[in-house]
């Protein structure tokens, strides 16, 4: 739809194929050489603006309408006739604290698809001015005067800077039908990957051309190219725009949300085994559920109403905090106690909701902040897991979450750095990061519960593992354990030149002793003889409950004399004092029958021979040591 203005003898601008008609009043703008303290820089001096009036952009009304209308800021422009294309501003800083918008310096020369008019602009910043005197023009001398609504057409467009980028705004500012102006905008930092891409090739030429600005016969080309190219990409942008804008809300909130979901009901179905694990995983799926059911929420509400970030927020935290507690429980670190929860819990989401009604950015920092508090948290909670992996299980949790933290510290940066105005999303990354993000995100639970999965499994492990090879009772090897370890014991004591001896030791007359005392006071004494046992020899030697009330030990000697002297040794350790067990004493000897273990030996040869030779101490009267020959 084509815009077309007059503007009467008395200054007022007329719409007549738009809705709304544009107001005119007394011009209250500076002009730049009253109000800018600096001299604007300026491009091209004295190319005067003669192109035709450029239709209404949906990009345009639509960033106009975010920018502008969505704020009571009001910025006032003033325009030559004729002159350079120039922004004033005193500071960028000072500029972005009193508009709220990313204004630049003078800008660069707009990029070759939009039509180049010089016009000298300057910003007066009268901010909180209601709209909609938000824009108003100042036509150059001679010219009428014109205010600008900012419902006023325009194009989008994008400097070939690469870093700042402009809507360029259309107006008739000589008041000559078939003639307008541009006034750069900034453009809102959130479209200004889009708008770039759509500005892409001229860009790229310009920037080809390794000069600070077009030639002046780029500017002439440029000014002659037909409007209607211009009003083509900006269309093309807005479309893509609307495409992008619809895909990043689908990855990052409803695509999220189902990903949040799907992990806990995979850890609901996952729900088995000890209490640990149980609580654990259905916690975590408690989170989840909480997470997916706020983005879902946030994903599918009305676009425009500010309400369903404030919920994702809190649900984003709410749900966090819960896993957080679940991996903590999960690492063995002692749970926090519960007021102390409940506490954090409620001033984690006072501290959102008070941000919230101080406003979007207010909001924005606090959240990514309590985001990025929250992750360094949770990888603080499994340090241990990062520093000292105990399987492959602990390390890839570790690894995602110090990548959910990395997320955090770059939404963050990408909060503080973001220029535009405020938007609905909870993240302030541009695409295509934001897709990224959203991809991650939906990922993220299923990940982490995949690792959680993988911790209850590999501990579960670990736990299955140690009973096979420790015995309950005494707390020695298993006969299995030992079995599995005795190839590798003996290769390494022959390696060292040393002699490894079986060793047998059985505890004399055990039966009389459970007949005597009971069994408990029988497994007291067994538990005693083992502690005796392993604390008369060496540690790492591999000692095990063999059966019963008998037990194994490999000895690692420099010959069977010093391996029968050992034995003595242990004999001494265990009937040479007696057992005191409350007001009871037992005195309780053991018989013990060792045999060497050549080399290209069979492990259960020795034992055989071994359990000769303890044979023959039982028969021998017991209490004492038989060692059988080498042969
Ligand atoms: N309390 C207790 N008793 C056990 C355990 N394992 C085996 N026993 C008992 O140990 C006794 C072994 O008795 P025997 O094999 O007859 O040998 P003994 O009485 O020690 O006699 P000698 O070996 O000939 O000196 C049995 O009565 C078993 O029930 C155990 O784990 N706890």
């Amino acid at each position: 739809m084509a815009w077309r203005r007059e503007i009467s003898s008395a200054g007022t601008v007329m719409s007549h194929s738009g809705e709304r008609p544009m107001t005119t009043g007394p011009v209250t703008g500076k002009t730049l050489s009253d109000s800018a303290p600096d001299t604007p820089r300026s491009t091209n001096r004295g190319s005067a603006a003669r192109t035709r009036v450029a239709p209404t952009s949906s990009l345009c009304s639509r960033v106009s309408a975010a920018a502008m209308g969505s704020r009571t800021d009001s910025l006032r422009t003033n325009v030559a006739a004729t002159g350079p294309m120039s922004i004033w501003s005193p500071s960028r800083s000072a500029m972005r604290s009193e508009t709220g918008l990313p204004l630049t310096d003078t800008g660069p020369p707009p990029c070759g698809t939009c039509t180049f008019a010089p016009v000298t602009v300057t910003w007066i910043s009268q901010w909180r001015a209601a709209m909609p005197s938000a824009l108003s023009t100042t036509a150059p001398p001679g010219a009428a005067p014109m205010r600008w609504s900012p419902a006023l057409s325009g194009t989008g467009s994008c400097s070939p800077s690469g870093k700042t980028s402009f809507i360029l705004l259309s107006c008739n500012g000589e008041g000559r039908a078939g003639q307008h102006r541009r006034v750069s905008y900034p453009c809102p930092g959130r479209h200004r990957g889009k708008v770039r891409q759509a500005c892409d090739a001229p860009r790229r030429t310009w920037r080809g051309s390794g000069r600070p600005g077009p030639t002046s016969q780029a500017f002439k080309s440029a000014r002659r190219r037909p409007i209607q190219a211009s009003n083509a990409a900006s269309a093309a942008c807005a479309r893509r725009l609307r495409a992008m804008d619809s895909i990043d809300i689908l990855f990052a909130y409803v695509i999220g949300g189902f990903g949040a979901w799907a992990a806990a009901l995979m850890m609901l179905i996952a729900v088995q085994g000890d209490r640990l694990h149980r609580d654990v995983l259905l916690r975590c799926a408690l989170g989840f559920a909480v997470l997916g059911a706020g983005m879902v929420l946030s994903g599918l509400v009305e676009r425009t109403a500010r309400w369903p970030t404030l919920t994702l927020a809190l649900s984003a935290v709410v749900a966090t905090l819960v896993i957080y507690r679940a991996l903590r429980q999960l690492v063995g670190v002692p749970p926090i106690p519960r007021p102390r929860r409940l506490s954090e819990i409620a001033a984690l989401c006072l501290l959102l909701l008070v941000a919230w009604s101080a406003g979007s950015r207010s909001f924005a920092l606090a959240f990514h902040l309590v985001g990025l508090a929250l992750s360094l948290g949770l990888t603080w909670a499994v340090r241990r897991a990062l520093l000292a992996p105990r399987n492959a299980a602990e390390t890839a949790m570790a690894a995602t979450l110090l990548f959910y933290a990395g997320t955090w510290v770059f939404a963050l940066y990408a909060t503080l750095q973001h220029d535009g105005p405020e938007h609905r999303h909870l993240l302030y990354v541009e695409p295509p990061l934001l897709a990224a993000y959203g991809v991650s995100y939906a990922l993220l639970p299923l990940l982490v519960g995949a690792h959680v999965l993988n911790l209850a499994n590999a501990r579960l492990d670990r736990r299955l593992r140690r009973q096979a090879s420790t015995d309950e009772l005494s707390g020695l090897l298993t006969r299995r354990a030992l079995n599995e370890c005795t190839g590798k014991w003996q290769a390494d004591v022959l390696e060292r030149g040393r002699q490894p001896v079986v060793v047998l030791l059985d505890v004399d007359h055990f039966k009389r002793i459970n007949d005597t005392h009971g069994h408990e006071r029988g497994d007291q004494v067994l538990r005693a003889v083992s502690g005796r046992l392993s604390g008369a020899l060496p540690a790492g030697t591999p000692l095990s409950r063999w059966g019963g009330e008998e037990f194994l030990v490999l000895l690692d000697a420099a010959d069977l004399d010093e391996a029968g002297a050992t034995a003595e040794r242990l004999r001494e350790a265990v009937g040479g004092t007696p057992f005191a067990f409350g007001a009871t004493c037992l005195r309780v000897t053991i018989s013990i029958g060792g045999a060497p273990w050549p080399a290209g030996g069979v492990f259960s040869r020795a034992v055989a021979k071994a359990d000769a030779a303890l044979y023959a101490a039982k028969h021998g009267g017991r209490d004492q040591v038989r060692m059988a020959d080498a042969g």
